[in-house]
């Protein structure tokens, strides 16, 4: 397979030893630069992990509609739970995304100081009655989110911060866990329009059925084909922020699986807590340069996002 995108080891950056960093860092930092896409392996997350994952949500999907509106998102305060086809739409001038989705992030309970600062995006989870479920789906959370935070930890050293610049901000992180199920395509094979990521960076496991495409350069679309037990890992709007840009939060999309092919994928969207600022690095400006970002906090940008892309949300804003 002839791939556009790196695939990058990652193993090394668990050695106790920080020479041995050295190589997987200085691969990232390139990736991020570049296309901002890479893939990574030796993360240490088993098969078996994202096989019990896709059969989980396998019978997720399959759930009644009935059962499935009882934890609709459009219930939620903080935007957790079922997204029924076609209620998001990435690219706000393409159709509506033809995929159902089911988003969790870390359970608070409503007393938790958090919940009252920030109740847009902190509070409790929505869960399905489905045995094994809640407890699977918060053992993922925890497994990805710290491959995540090793990577942060090489993106800091690569951008000549301390290793903690950014996992000091993971406390209360509003990171989120998403599943989603992909129909075959109908009139339109939009899955997910072009949009950009709106957190650090994410870290998406997909299924053996490809559909998700890169934007390089030139405007050209490529194709980030399935690897076999690997994260694809892109940069997302607030490292391109933190970063002026050096590294770029790229734009994707995803193409519906053709004709009686379903497609599963499960992004993990790496989000700090919701009041980290977000301001250009110095290590990212060259003398007299300007930052082209104002300073927003992590929070307000993500909510930001979510408005232009949910209709339920921007009909509850007007
Ligand atoms: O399903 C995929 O492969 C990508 C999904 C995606 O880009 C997203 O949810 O932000
Ligand atoms: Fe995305």
């Amino acid at each position: 397979m002839n791939l556009a995108l790196p695939i990058i080891d990652i193993s090394s950056l668990d050695h106790s030893d920080s020479q041995h960093w050295q190589e997987a860092i200085h691969a990232i930092d390139s990736a991020c630069r570049d296309k901002g896409f890479f893939y990574v392996i030796g993360h240490g997350i088993p098969a078996e992990q994202f096989a019990a994952m896709q059969d989980m949500a396998a019978r997720f999907f399959a759930l009644s509609e009935q059962e499935k509106q009882q934890i609709n998102i459009q219930h939620s305060a903080n935007h957790r739970g079922w997204g029924q086809v076609s209620a998001e739409q990435l690219d706000p001038s393409g159709p509506k995304d033809y995929k159902e989705t089911f988003d969790m992030a870390l359970d608070l309970s409503p007393y938790h100081p958090q919940v009252a600062r920030f109740p847009q995006l902190y509070g409790p989870n929505q869960y399905p009655n489905l045995d094994g479920f809640i407890q699977l789906m918060q053992q993922h959370y925890e497994l990805t989110l710290q491959v995540g935070i090793k990577i942060l930890k090489a993106m800091a050293l690569a951008l000549d911060q301390s290793e903690d610049f950014f996992s000091q901000h993971f406390n209360c992180p509003i990171s989120v866990l998403r599943l989603i199920h992909y129909p075959p395509q109908q009139q339109s094979d939009n899955g997910a329009g072009a949009h950009t990521d709106y957190g650090c960076i994410t870290l998406l496991y997909q299924d053996q059925t490809g559909g998700l495409q890169v934007q390089d350069r030139n405007q050209q679309w490529l194709d980030a084909p399935p690897v076999e037990n690997s994260f694809v890992v892109n940069i997302g709007d607030l490292m391109q922020r933190w970063t002026n840009g050096r590294y770029k939060s790229t734009p994707h999309r995803v193409i519906s699986p053709k004709q009686q092919t379903t497609r599963f994928s499960m992004p993990f969207f790496v989000e700090p807590d919701f009041d980290t600022p977000v301001n250009t690095l110095t290590s990212c400006l060259a003398p007299g340069e300007q930052s082209r970002y104002r300073e927003i906090s992590a929070g307000e940008w993500i909510l930001s996002r979510f408005t232009d892309t949910y209709a339920y949300r921007s009909e509850q804003q007007e």
